[in-house]
Order: C-alpha cells, then structure tokens, then sequence
C-alpha cells in the first residue's frame, strides 16, 4: 500500500557497553533515532546529521527537537523516497538531542558528565550506530549519507563496514579534517572557555556559558556562507545605528548575532565542545595506512558532493576522496553544488541535491 504521508517514528536504544577509540568504555549508551516509513521496507537507507541537527530529518515539528533540517528530500516520492526505502537517522553520540552526551547523567555521581565525558571520534559514533542497528534488527544498508559530520560519518561507515554499506554519499566532507578547519573549531571552543559562566564545564547548576557559545557560532556562521553571500545580501549596509559610536551595527553583524542567539537556546556549550573535537580528531586514514589505503576497504559505490564555495571543507578537499578513491579501486563519483551559500548550501541548495541524490540512484541502479 501507498502511503501518502511521512509517516515518522522517534525512539530510543540502549547499548549496553561502547568501547571507544580513545580506549575509555561508556556504559548504557543511548542512541536516539527517528525511522521515516516501514521497517519492513525494501531496503535501508542511514541519514547522519550534523554538527548542531538532530535525528529530525523530516516531517513537521517534534517538541524537544530542532526544525527538520533536509524535509525537501525525505519523503514519499521525494529523493529519498520513504515509500522505497525505510530511512533512519540517530542522533549522533555526544549529542544534546537524546543520545548519550556530557548532559547524560555520570556514574560517579549521578550528576551530568560535563567535561568528565571521554573524548570520542567519528569512529565512535559509527560505532554507536552500527550496535544499534544491530539491536534493531538491520544488518544492510542501501545508502549512507549525510553531510558535513553527516558525511565523515557516511565515509567511516563504508571504510568501517562495508560489507554492510551498498552506498555511500559524502557531502561537504573531506577524508580528513585539515588545519584550517581544526583553526576554526579551536577559536569556536575557546571562545566557549573563556565564559567564566564556562567554569571548566560544571555549569548545569548555573547559568550556562551561552555568550561563549553564541560568539562561537557567530564565528561558525561566517565558514557556513561565503563572501559572495555576505556581498549580495548585505555588502556594506547599516542594520541600525552609527558604527562610529559603537551603538550601531552593520547588517552582517545583526546577521551572526542573530544566529548566536538563537543557537544558545538550543544547544549545549560542553556538547559543542566534544563534537568539534571529533570533527578534528576526523582521519579515515589514521591507523589504516594512510587515506588511499582506508578507502580500498570500501566494498560498495561511493558518491562525494562538494560545494563549489565551502569554505570550510573547501569541494578541492572533497574531490581528492574520489581520486584516491578511484585509485583505490572503488567505483566512485564525484559531483558539485555550484551556489553561491557556501558550506551550507547542502542544507540550502536541495533542488540541485535531489537531481544529484537522483542521478546517483540511476547510475547504481537503486531504482
Ligand atoms: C544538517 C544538520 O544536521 S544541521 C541543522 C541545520 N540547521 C541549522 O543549522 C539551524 C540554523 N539555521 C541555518 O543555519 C539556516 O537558517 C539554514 C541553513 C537552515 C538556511 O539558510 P538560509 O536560508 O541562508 O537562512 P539564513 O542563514 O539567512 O538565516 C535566516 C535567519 O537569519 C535572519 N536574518 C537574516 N539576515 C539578518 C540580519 N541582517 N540581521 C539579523 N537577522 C537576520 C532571518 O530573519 C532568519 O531568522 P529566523 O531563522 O529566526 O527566522
Ligand atoms: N549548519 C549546520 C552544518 C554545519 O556543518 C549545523 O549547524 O550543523
């Protein structure tokens, strides 16, 4: 039968033990998920989130989660077609949106981890997924895909297991995360320390550090858009004010506080922490040889979609995964999101990532 609606359902498992890279051991991990459609379905398709998004990938508002962040793409008859395929996505370990975190009580004393949380890796999280998808019962997956973490995330899973990947799409992601970027992350958590409301991250009974947090997502916000963007929407164009007497503000100024603001009201400071650490810590290379050695591992067909002006994961970095990739002897793909929106733009520009998502399916006959 043909559903006409996004049918969503959110729940939760727990893994009793996760053995991390870093040698540390989690118990109880909980792993937060959404499925769109029948698990019954013809195959499974894994969605990975990023940095700040959650396993709300589609459909109307879920109270407790941000707004669905790729609903254009997931649904029925939409390109990640949820009458095909079931489609999941979990919240990725270190999360404050349901799955084990430094929110997450600790078993010392019951009280939030904080900065007692163990430092983890994309790895971990992959991990994490893989021991709840096995509690849930799938052990194949048609396609992993995601974008930006999403995308680091769908190229562990095709190097970690590929004899459970059919499919992977990396989008804003490179094989490793390169120094400019770790440059950016360590002035974002800085920005987060420096909050004497921060205090070594022991805040949950206190005001939380969320000045350190909204400068860092007003620097975060700058490597999301592009100066072309900045350019055509705001050039040089008072939002109020004179700047000369400090009272007033360009428009691109009230444009990164704004997103500042509204993403303290939405997230944790020590959560922001650990995740840009394993965006860091990102090297499918480490500890396999080198990266054209990890991706010889990948069993299945790899698409990789750079952004014509990211400028965090700059598309030159996501291009070199697919020639090493073809090197390595994996039929693999490379295509681009020509925009102006910079990094984002796989969260922005979704028309032409539905013909690319769809022209890949084609290409590898998923449907
Ligand atoms: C994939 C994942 O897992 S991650 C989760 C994705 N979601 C997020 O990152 C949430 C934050 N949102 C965003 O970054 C963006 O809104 C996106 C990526 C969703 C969409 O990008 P765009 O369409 O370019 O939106 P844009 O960056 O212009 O933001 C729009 C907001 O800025 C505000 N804004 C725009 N210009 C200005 C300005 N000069 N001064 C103040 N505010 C401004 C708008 O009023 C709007 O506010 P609202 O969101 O409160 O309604
Ligand atoms: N803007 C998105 C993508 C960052 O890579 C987020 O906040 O997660």
């Amino acid at each position: 039968m043909v559903s006409k609606f996004l049918e969503e359902t959110i729940g939760m498992v727990e893994i009793p033990e996760l053995h991390l890279e870093s040698g540390r051991v989690l118990k109880k991990v909980r792993q937060a998920y959404a499925v769109y459609g029948s698990l019954d379905a013809r195959g499974v398709v894994l969605v990975c989130h990023a940095l700040t998004g959650s396993h709300h990938v589609a459909g109307p508002d879920v109270p407790g989660l941000p707004e669905a962040w790729w609903d254009p793409l997931v649904g029925p008859g939409k390109a990640i077609d949820t009458e095909r395929f079931c489609v999941l996505c979990f919240n990725v370990l270190g999360s404050p949106y349901g799955s084990t975190s430094p929110l997450s009580p600790c078993d010392d004393d019951g009280r939030p981890y904080g900065m007692r949380f163990p430092v983890f890796s994309v790895r971990d999280m992959v991990k994490a997924q893989h021991e709840a998808l096995k509690i849930i019962g799938i052990e194949k997956l048609e396609c992993v895909i995601g974008g930006s973490l999403g995308g680091m995330q769908a190229l562990e899973w095709a190097v970690m297991f590929p004899e459970a990947v059919k499919r992977s799409v990396v989008i804003a992601a490179p094989a490793f995360t390169y120094p400019q970027a770790i440059a950016f992350n360590e002035v974002q958590r800085q920005a987060i320390m420096a909050d004497p409301q921060w205090r070594g991250g022991d805040y949950y009974d206190s005001a939380p550090p969320e000045r350190g947090l909204a400068i860092a997502r007003m620097l975060a916000m700058i490597t999301y858009r592009s100066e072309e963007t900045f350019v055509k929407r705001y050039m040089r164009e008072l939002a109020f004010g004179a700047p000369w007497d400090w009272d007033g503000k360009f428009k691109i100024e009230t444009y990164i506080h704004h997103h500042g603001e509204k993403l303290v009201q939405r997230f944790d400071a020590n959560c922001y922490l650990y995740l840009t650490r394993a965006m860091d810590l990102h090297d499918i290379g480490e500890g396999r040889g080198g990266v054209k050695k990890a991706l010889s591992m990948i069993g299945g067909q790899l698409l990789a979609v750079g952004i014509s002006s990211d400028l965090l994961f700059p598309n030159w970095q996501v291009e070199g995964i697919v020639s090493e990739a073809r090197e390595a002897g994996v039929e693999a793909f490379y295509d681009e999101i020509e925009s102006d929106n910079g990094h984002d733009a796989f969260l922005i520009d979704l028309d032409q990532l539905d013909d690319i998502l769809r022209g890949f399916w084609k290409r590898t006959m998923l449907y």
